[in-house]
Order: C-alpha cells, then structure tokens, then sequence
C-alpha cells in the first residue's frame, strides 16, 4: 500500500467495475484492455509504443518489485495508455533499479490500478475477447461516487475501437535519425556499433529500441525513418535492406507503409518486418488481416519453424493476425503458434523478404528466437 493511499477504479465497456488503489499518476484514461501473461518485463512493455491505446494488465501478481531503470526501456516515454495490476509491492528491490514503479508513473503521467482481481479481469476478457475500459485514479482521500463509477462505463463505451485506427501515424518519429547503441551487456551497458556494416533503412512505425540494438549489434548501420517516407526516399538511402518495424493500431489503414513495402519486395531489396512490420509485408504481398479475440501478449508463446521443426519460446504483443487462406503463391508459411495455430511468419517463395508476427527482440524474455536477425543480416550479405 502507498503511503498516501488514493482510489482507484476500472470500468470496462461491458459495464464491470473494479476497484482498487492508485498505482502511478491522478487522472483518467481509455483503451483498449489486454492482458500480457510475461512474469518480468513490465518496463520494457510499459514502453513499447504497440501499446499505444491500450491498457494493459499484468496476470502476474507482483509488479513492481524490481523497481525501474534508466535502461530497460525499449522507447523515450511510456505508450501503454495504462496499467492494470494485481499487487504493487511495499518495495523494490534491484542492484540496478533508480526508481520504484510507481513513482515512474507518476513522472511519466500514468494512470494506474492496482489491488484489481486480475484473474477474474483476465478471464473476462478471455471469455468476451478484449475490449474498451476506462482507469479513474482521484486523488488520496477522495471518496468513489456511483456518478464516477457510471462515468467510467461511459467513457470506456466512448472510446474508439482499435480496428480501422491508424495509430502509427501519432508514434513515428518525425524526421530522420541514426542509430548507433548497441545491446546491453552486463558490466558495460550499451555499447556503440562500428560504421562498416550494412545499411538498414529502418521504418519506425513505433520501433522498440531493442530492435535497432540488436540489428546495431550485429554490425548494421541503421538509419531510422519516419513511417510515411515513400519507396523511392527510402531506396535513395541505398540500403542494403529495409526494417519494419513493430508498432500500434491496426495495420489495414497504413496504405502508405504497404504501398512502400510492396515495391521493395518487388525490387528484390531485403526485406525484414516484425509484427506490425509484419502485417504489413502480408498486407503488401495481397493477404488480409483481422483482429484477433484477444492477442497475444505474453513471453512464453511457443513458435514452430517449419522449415526446422525447431520450436522457440517467443515474446508475444500482437491483437491483429494475418489469415493464412489469404496468402498469395508468392509467399510461405514458415512459423506457426502452437498455441492457436495462427501464422506466425512468411517468406517470399524466390524474394528476399520475410518477416515475423512475435518479438525476436524482446528482453524481457527468451532469445530462441534472435536468429531471424541473423538471417536478415544473411541476406543483405548475399
Ligand atoms: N507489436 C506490434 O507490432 C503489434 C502490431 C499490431 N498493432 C497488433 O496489435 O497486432
């Protein structure tokens, strides 16, 4: 319990209330609510701009309880809309941590709950697949009012749906940049890549930061782009090969990243997507998307490679998919979730092009599935 205990409450469009305390800054905010199943990591999600617009809500029930620093973050600021959680321990604990939860929040202006039921949130959203929710947190000593509590219900069932928004578009970098750090490593922090590589024009749709460390680290020189730069400003870059990143919202409306994308892999560039990136290298080869139930999000998702046999256990943050029956000739299939069953990454059948719907990148759980950076770096190579 903090020591200055406010209220807090959540209500979703469906008309449930939850209540609890304030876990991080006053105020009120709206998305979509999703939850993500990953034991650690609540920095690094809290941060990845694909949250943008949606409240996310941990099921694991201690968070918090290794603080916050200044280096897990994988963007400048928090996205997540806000922060659903069923415990916020007394104190953290970590020989790298700067800050508590909270108190983080705070700062970044969160709104926050926690000392919710998150199992039984977490099985509603299961039962009836994600939807719109409101967080109110007043301030200490402020008394909930019924009024308040049908206020949030009506600002929950006001808030837009996530299909069809193009959220890309108020998360991309405004101009252009370079990027240079390389992964962290324990003793030395960040590193610096060296400037010999290839060339990677990265399309921010919302990139997480961990991506370009992880492309720096493998000797590519990365220059990041904001996600309406068309084909021919791209290509006059000279890359070696295009990145798409990851990012928020529902990749349908972004025609002018799919129109782009469709030339690159028409003219033979390397092609990587992770995502968002990847939904919109289907989007561009001809297949369709749609919005799952409720996602995936989490860090232990098991992934086939079909072309190995070889299952990887995979961090997860997706809510939209790409249907498989839609796919053209030109594409395969090379990874499937063995949890649903949905795709979960494509090839060019003769292009240099592929991407992947999990997050390769992800810290805050397993690497199994780095090598798809490896194979990326592979093809511009070739
Ligand atoms: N992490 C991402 O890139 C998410 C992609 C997309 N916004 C989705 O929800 O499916």
């Amino acid at each position: 319990m903090l020591p200055q205990e406010a209220q807090a409450i959540l209500a979703l469009a469906d008309g449930s209330i939850f209540s609890g305390t304030s876990a991080g800054a006053a105020g009120r905010t709206v998305g979509e609510v999703v939850f993500n199943t990953a034991l650690t990591g609540y920095q690094e999600i809290l941060t990845d701009p694909s949250y943008a617009g949606q409240i996310v809500t941990l099921t694991y029930p201690h968070i918090g309880n290794y603080g916050v620093n200044a280096e897990d973050v994988d963007a400048a600021k928090v996205y997540a809309a806000g922060l659903i959680i069923r415990d916020l321990p007394l104190r953290a604990s970590n020989f790298r941590q700067s800050m508590e939860l909270d108190e983080y929040l705070r700062r970044e202006g969160t709104v926050a709950i926690a000392g919710v039921d998150t199992r039984r949130l977490t099985r509603l959203l299961r039962e009836k697949g994600a939807q719109n929710g409101c967080i109110v947190a007043f301030e200490a000593g402020y008394q909930v009012t019924d009024a308040d509590r049908a206020a949030a219900v009506d600002a929950a069932r006001s808030a837009p749906s996530m299909a069809g928004l193009d959220l890309v578009q108020r998360v991309s970098v405004k101009e252009p940049y370079d990027w240079t750090e390389t992964e962290w490593v324990l003793g030395s922090g960040y590193g610096k890549a060296g400037r010999d590589g290839p060339h990677v024009v990265a399309y921010d749709f919302g990139v997480k930061f961990n991506i370009l460390r992880m492309l720096a680290s493998r000797g590519c020189r990365i220059s990041v782009v904001p996600a309406q730069t068309s084909a021919a400003d791209a290509l006059a870059l000279k890359p070696d090969g295009i990145f798409l990143s990851n990012g928020p919202g529902d990749p349908e409306p972004c025609d002018y990243a799919i129109e782009a994308t469709r030339e690159f892999i028409d003219r033979g560039v390397p092609t990587f997507g992770i995502c968002l990136g990847h939904q919109i290298m289907a989007l561009a080869a001809g297949a369709q998307t749609y919005k799952m139930k409720f996602g995936h999000h989490g860090a232990n998702h098991p992934v086939k490679d079909l072309d190995t046999g070889r299952v990887s256990i995979t961090s997860q943050n997706h809510g939209f998919a790409v249907d498989p029956a839609t796919l053209p000739p030109t594409f395969r299939t090379t990874h499937v979730s063995l949890f649903d069953g949905t795709l979960q990454g494509i090839a060019h059948v003769d292009k240099p092009a592929f991407c992947f719907q999990g997050h390769p990148e992800a810290s805050p759980g397993p690497h199994d599935i780095g090598y798809l950076f490896d194979r990326f770096v592979g093809l511009m190579a070739r």
